[in-house]
């Protein structure tokens, strides 16, 4: 009679199941349904060596194996049972509720972006709407916001709209920067039903977290919206481009919902910081002197 600290979703530790394969939620390949179910039961599969997968699900996901050994696991049905593991081990194999709510997030999550993911394929529900999704992943890319800021800075004949416009360039390059960073600590696949034809990326590209285009749809409507005098219908229009940008981002199979919502936290606060570095003749006027020597 397994004891129930033992059981999680009341499956005995020991009881087999489902085995963990790659495009799985537990490994963050777009798994879709039922993905917090399926990576418990991965995580109670998982015996010690057997399976690389397992190995790297047990040494990364699992805040039980994170912390100290699973004796249950490895141990075989033939053998006695196991003395009672001493108080502190104990405790250890009660999943922390932070690390359950973070399961059931990432389940949701891949869930959810692969329900949104309908233009992710000619031969998806919405395939015939991709090159409008298209149209749009190019709007919000990289190379033609740095060119286009770059050309408006040389062709700029006002002090005024030249600092507004070097403030653009520096908010573009640290968005550049924050991302890539970002992306290449976390690591996280794009979901297994993105099609890999995206227009120029960088190698960091290949991960998904956090959206580049969502950072960037935040960071520059919400610099547009404090630096341009528009009508109210423009304002509107700004604002809704970048949500349709985020979304497209999901439909496209590009992203997971929450590598796009972090995208459009991360894209409003990178605002606040170019806002408090304002760059401006004060403050840093060696760059203005050089551009006044041209
Ligand atoms: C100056 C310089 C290094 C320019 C590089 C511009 C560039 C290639 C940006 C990449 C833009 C991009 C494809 C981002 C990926 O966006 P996600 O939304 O898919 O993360």
């Amino acid at each position: 009679m397994p004891s129930p600290r033992r059981t999680i979703e009341g499956r005995p530790l020991g009881s087999s199941g489902g085995s963990s394969v790659p495009g799985s939620p537990a490994h963050g390949g777009g798994g879709g349904s039922g993905g917090g179910r399926f990576e418990f039961q991965s995580l109670l599969n998982c015996r010690a060596g057997a399976d690389p997968a397992c190995a790297r699900l047990r040494a990364s996901d699992s805040p039980v194996h994170r912390r100290g050994s699973f004796p249950l696991a490895a141990s075989g049905p033939a053998q006695a049972a196991p003395a009672p593991p001493p108080e502190d081990a104990r405790m250890n194999l009660n999943p922390s509720f932070l690390g359950i709510a973070l399961r059931s997030l990432l389940a949701i999550d891949l869930w959810l972006s692969k329900k949104l993911g309908v233009c992710a394929g000619e031969s998806s529900a919405w395939g015939s709407v991709r090159p409008l999704m298209k149209l749009l992943e190019i709007s919000g890319h990289g190379i033609p916001w740095l060119l286009g800021t770059l050309y408006c800075l040389l062709r700029s004949d006002s002090w005024a709209g030249r600092e507004v416009l070097m403030n653009l360039l520096f908010a573009l390059l640290l968005d550049l920067l924050l991302v890539a960073v970002i992306k290449g600590l976390v690591r996280r696949r794009r979901p297994a039903h993105n099609q890999k034809d995206m227009f120029f990326t960088l190698s960091v590209d290949k991960y998904s977290f956090p959206s580049g285009h969502a950072t960037r749809a935040a960071l520059v409507s919400r610099f547009i919206l404090n630096h341009l005098v528009l009508a109210i219908p423009l304002r509107v229009l700004v604002v809704l481009w970048a949500f349709v940008l985020g979304l497209s981002r999901i439909m496209l199979g590009r992203h997971n919902v929450t590598d796009v919502a972090f995208g459009f936290f991360l894209g409003y606060m990178q605002y606040s910081i170019v806002d408090y570095c304002w760059l401006s003749p004060h403050n840093v006027p060696v760059l203005f002197v050089l551009w006044n020597q041209q």
